[in-house]
């Protein structure tokens, strides 16, 4: 069993992945936390390696090919990022789930996590970088970043916390292959 875990920034799939991987001891792969590397590696803040990615489509492209090979190569998995459900869109047994929140939820979430300035400050910085990957994978693969028609599950992370959500997503899970 493969599941892909995506969502737009502060939804709340970096959580729910590790709580799925740690319950069902799969193995975790975020493309997120691989972006985030390559821009540290570069001394750059994500919305600037966002913007060069806007103008080297080779950054997605290894990132999100990347992705591709680790669905074929992996049968225990967690896959995590904004795209893992359109790489994962034609491969077989794998669970493709969107989690969702609103826009102000999500950002007051990532001002506690990334210990932001202001609600203003991170809201203007999670729209242009939101506006900015939207631009890529619509120009890079032709995806509708919002089109939700390719995920089996879509959760909204508001209506219930991560513990809730595990829950209802292990009944999807085990319906599929059974309790462990
Ligand atoms: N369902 C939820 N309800 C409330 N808070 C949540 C929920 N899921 C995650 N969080 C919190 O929101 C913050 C962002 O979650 P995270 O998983 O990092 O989001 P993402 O990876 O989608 O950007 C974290 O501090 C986390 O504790
Ligand atoms: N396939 C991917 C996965 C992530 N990214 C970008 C999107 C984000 O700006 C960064 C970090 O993603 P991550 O999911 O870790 O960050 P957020 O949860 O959105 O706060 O990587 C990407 O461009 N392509």
């Amino acid at each position: 069993m493969r599941i892909t875990v995506s969502g737009l920034p502060g939804s709340g799939t970096t959580t729910v992945s590790r709580l799925l991987a740690e319950y069902y001891e799969f193995e975790l792969i975020s493309s997120g936390e691989i972006f985030r590397k390559i821009a540290r590696e570069k001394g750059m803040s994500l919305a600037e390696f966002g913007a060069m990615a806007e103008k080297d489509p080779s950054i997605d492209l290894a990132i999100d090919n990347n992705q591709r090979a680790v669905i074929h190569s992996h049968e225990k998995l967690i896959l995590e990022s904004r795209l893992a459900g359109h790489m994962a869109k034609d491969v077989p047994n794998v669970l493709k789930i969107w989690i969702k929140a609103p826009l102000p939820a999500r950002v007051k979430r990532i001002l506690r996590r990334e210990k932001s300035i202001s609600f203003d400050e991170e809201l203007e910085r999670t729209i242009k970088r939101e506006k900015s990957e939207a631009l890529r994978y619509m120009s890079y693969y032709n995806i509708d970043i919002n089109d939700l028609s390719v995920y089996d599950i879509v959760i909204d992370s508001e209506k219930w916390n991560q513990y809730q959500i595990l829950d209802i997503l292990r009944t999807a899970v085990d319906s599929l292959v059974g309790p462990e």
